[in-house]
């Protein structure tokens, strides 16, 4: 059996269990130090074992999972690095920031231990195992940091089991993840929060603003109900690049500020048709680049009539579907469905009557 622990069995560690967990020749174990989240872990079934003991949990796995805030990943290190591992075993991490944890883990001895950087790029703004789902790294991008040091072999064991994540591994430096994982990430969830607090500030005196800011403002402004100590700890230790960005984005506020003085109409449409052209050429993650299909996640409640009443009340509609797969279902965990199309045009059918039946649904 490879045993497979992971620390911190929140929204990123209890999916990656949910990804492990009850596959061949596997055994998931997770780690809190609060006794209350090891029960509840194996309450919902996410992980074969829990323990509040990092050395239980550590003690005789081949891979180790580091699912915790970025501001805690030096210090777990450290202790992992004072505890008798097995032999080959191979230390990963999840956090946001690659770059910090890679010295730290470069700054110490290891013996016969390979700590390679991870990096999965898919999540929401919920957190907490609650939100964990088997499905959330499907056809996202999750990037790998080895050191030149690591040799190949190992990579490709972390590989080979990440491709229970069905997620597109791709490699690169630390620093180089840290820059562009600044642009696309880190400084989108600045301006997403400091947007959402000058309209929470302007609403103080008129209620009318959150009122009204129900359609693209809920839109763009998803990410800041992110959650406070995951976004801290990341802004912190990406600070320079953050801040760096944030010198830029300045800049881009000044041009706007300069183009509405100057009554520079042209100026303001050429912006909207270069940021147009960029963004609707971004890859869609729903067009998996495996899969050719167009795909919809629903949240079931567990009973056994859905599938048929989904089914009838697409089929009833002339809606084809080329596929439903039940990715969870057990008896005290809401089921999540995956309902595949060969056509756009038939997923955006299904999303409209799905929702109208009131169904959750995830892309
Ligand atoms: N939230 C997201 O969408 C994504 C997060 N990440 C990274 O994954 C890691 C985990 O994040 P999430 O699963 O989102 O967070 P979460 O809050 O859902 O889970 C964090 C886990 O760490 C544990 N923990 C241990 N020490 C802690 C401490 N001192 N303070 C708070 N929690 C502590 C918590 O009990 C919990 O099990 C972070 O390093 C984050 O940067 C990576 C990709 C996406
Ligand atoms: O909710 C979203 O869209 C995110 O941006 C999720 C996310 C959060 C943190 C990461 O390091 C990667 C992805």
């Amino acid at each position: 059996m490879t045993k497979v622990a992971i620390f911190g069995v929140g929204l990123i560690g209890g999916s990656l269990a949910l990804c492990l967990k009850g596959k061949p020749g596997l055994r998931v174990a997770g780690h809190s130090n609060n006794p209350a989240s090891v029960d509840k872990y194996l309450k919902r079934g996410v992980v074969d074992e829990a323990t509040t003991s990092m050395e239980e949990a550590a003690r005789d796995a081949d891979f180790i999972f580091l699912c915790v805030p970025v501001g805690c990943l030096e210090d777990y290190l450290q202790k992992l690095n004072g505890m008798r591992l097995k032999p080959g075993c191979i230390i990963s991490d999840v956090g946001s920031t690659k770059r910090t944890v890679m010295d730290a883990a470069k700054s110490l001895h290891w013996e016969n231990v390979h700590f390679i950087g991870g990096h999965p790029m898919a999540g929401k703004e919920q957190s907490g195992v609650e939100a964990a789902t088997s499905h959330l790294f499907e056809n996202a991008f999750y990037v790998l940091t080895p050191d030149e040091s690591t040799p190949a072999l190992e990579v490709e064991r972390l590989e080979q089991l990440l491709a229970h994540t069905r997620a597109h591994i791709v490699k690169m430096a630390p620093a180089q993840h840290d820059d562009i994982v600044g642009a696309v990430s880190h400084l989108p969830h600045v301006i997403a929060v400091a947007l959402v607090n000058q309209v929470a500030d302007y609403n103080e005196e008129n209620d009318l603003y959150e009122r009204l800011a129900a359609g693209g403002f809920r839109d763009i402004t998803r990410i800041a109900s992110s959650d406070p100590i995951i976004w801290r700890d990341i802004l912190l230790n990406n600070r320079s690049v953050v801040l760096r960005l944030l010198e830029d984005w300045k800049e881009r506020m000044d041009g706007f500020i300069d183009m509405l003085n100057k009554e520079d109409g042209a100026g303001i449409e050429s912006e909207f048709m270069k940021a147009g052209s960029f963004r609707n050429a971004l890859p869609e993650r729903r067009k998996g680049v495996i899969h050719s299909t167009f795909d919809v996640y629903v949240d079931v409640p567990d009973h056994p009539g859905v599938v048929g009443e989904i089914a009838g009340q697409l089929g009833s509609r002339q809606i084809n579907l080329s596929n439903i797969q039940i990715m969870e279902s057990r008896l005290d965990v809401p089921g999540v469905m995956r309902l595949s199309f060969r056509e756009e045009e038939q997923l955006d059918r299904a999303v409209e009557v799905l929702k109208e039946l009131g169904y959750s649904l995830h892309f």
